[in-house]
């Protein structure tokens, strides 16, 4: 019987991309969500990955995507909510839209995907299923310019307790909580200096970091209802 693939939210680029390629270097079947079709997304596709597009900004783009992953797939062997829009927060009109939206994308997303696919987890052949949520180191602080966003993985974070609880013995369910893994794009030099000072390991380690985080959740049958910190020691600044 063919291994049950492993879905990655959000796995076009950066964390999620790096993620999905490890998994498929070990030799796991892997479906990754994406929001923006780009040309990188066909290097994917030449290894095997199975990409489908989702926006999970609303509830009808969450419930779609669903109809579009069962149609995909009748088993998972696991599944990472890695999907994220780390917008800070708005001022004046638009700063409730900016909420909502990050509540649907790091809260209701996960949520109703682990409700619909519940049944494909438990469909899968191999003794162990795992749901992953990736939240972020200010859930423990909150955070004076991303407030919505933290918020919003605070919530997620709390969900793992309760999927964990709902979901055990059969399906794993923990977290990780990065800091500063990967600089942006548009990061400067002088931004990347400020960044690594924040940690007492003063460096931006990149997805690697991540992956072996991932890699212990997947191949540990006994950890569950967990939150695993991947921050550089941000707390000890
Ligand atoms: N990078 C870091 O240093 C840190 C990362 N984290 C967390 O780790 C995870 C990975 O981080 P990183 O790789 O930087 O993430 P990105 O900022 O690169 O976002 C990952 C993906 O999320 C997708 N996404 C954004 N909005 C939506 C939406 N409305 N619907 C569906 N998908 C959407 C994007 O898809 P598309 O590109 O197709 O639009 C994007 O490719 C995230 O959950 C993040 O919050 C936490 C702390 C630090
Ligand atoms: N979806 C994202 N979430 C976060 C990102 C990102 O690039 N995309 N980046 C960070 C920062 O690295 C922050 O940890 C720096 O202190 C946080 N979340």
């Amino acid at each position: 019987m063919s291994a049950s693939p492993i879905l990655i939210t959000g796995g076009a680029q950066r964390l999620g991309r790096h993620c999905a390629e490890q998994l498929v270097n070990d030799g796991h079947p892997v479906i990754i969500s994406y929001r923006r079709e780009r040309p990188e997304l066909e290097e994917l596709r030449e290894r095997g990955i199975v990409t489908l597009q989702a926006d999970f900004a609303s509830e009808a783009g969450i419930l779609d995507f669903l109809v579009r992953l069962r149609a995909e797939t009748r088993s998972l062997r696991a599944i990472v909510h890695n999907a994220s829009d780390w917008a800070p927060d708005s001022t004046g009109p638009e700063a409730g839209a900016t909420f909502e939206r990050l509540f649907r994308i790091h809260m209701l997303a996960p949520y109703l995907i682990n409700l619909h696919a519940r049944e494909l987890l438990e469909a899968c052949s191999e003794p162990q299923r795992d749901i992953v949520h990736m939240t972020d180191y200010v859930v423990q602080k909150g955070s004076r310019k991303h407030a919505a966003y933290a918020a919003s993985k605070a919530g997620l974070d709390n969900l793992t307790l309760s999927f964990a609880a709902m979901y055990a013995p059969d399906i794993q369910v923990n977290a990780i909580a990065p800091a500063l893994i990967m600089l942006g794009e548009g990061d400067d030099e002088t931004y990347a200096e400020k960044a690594r000072a924040k940690s007492v390991m003063q460096k931006v380690p990149g997805p690697g970091v991540i992956y072996q985080t991932l890699r212990y959740l997947l191949d540990n049958r006994y950890v569950t209802g967990a939150t695993l910190p991947v921050d550089g020691g941000r707390h000890l600044r």
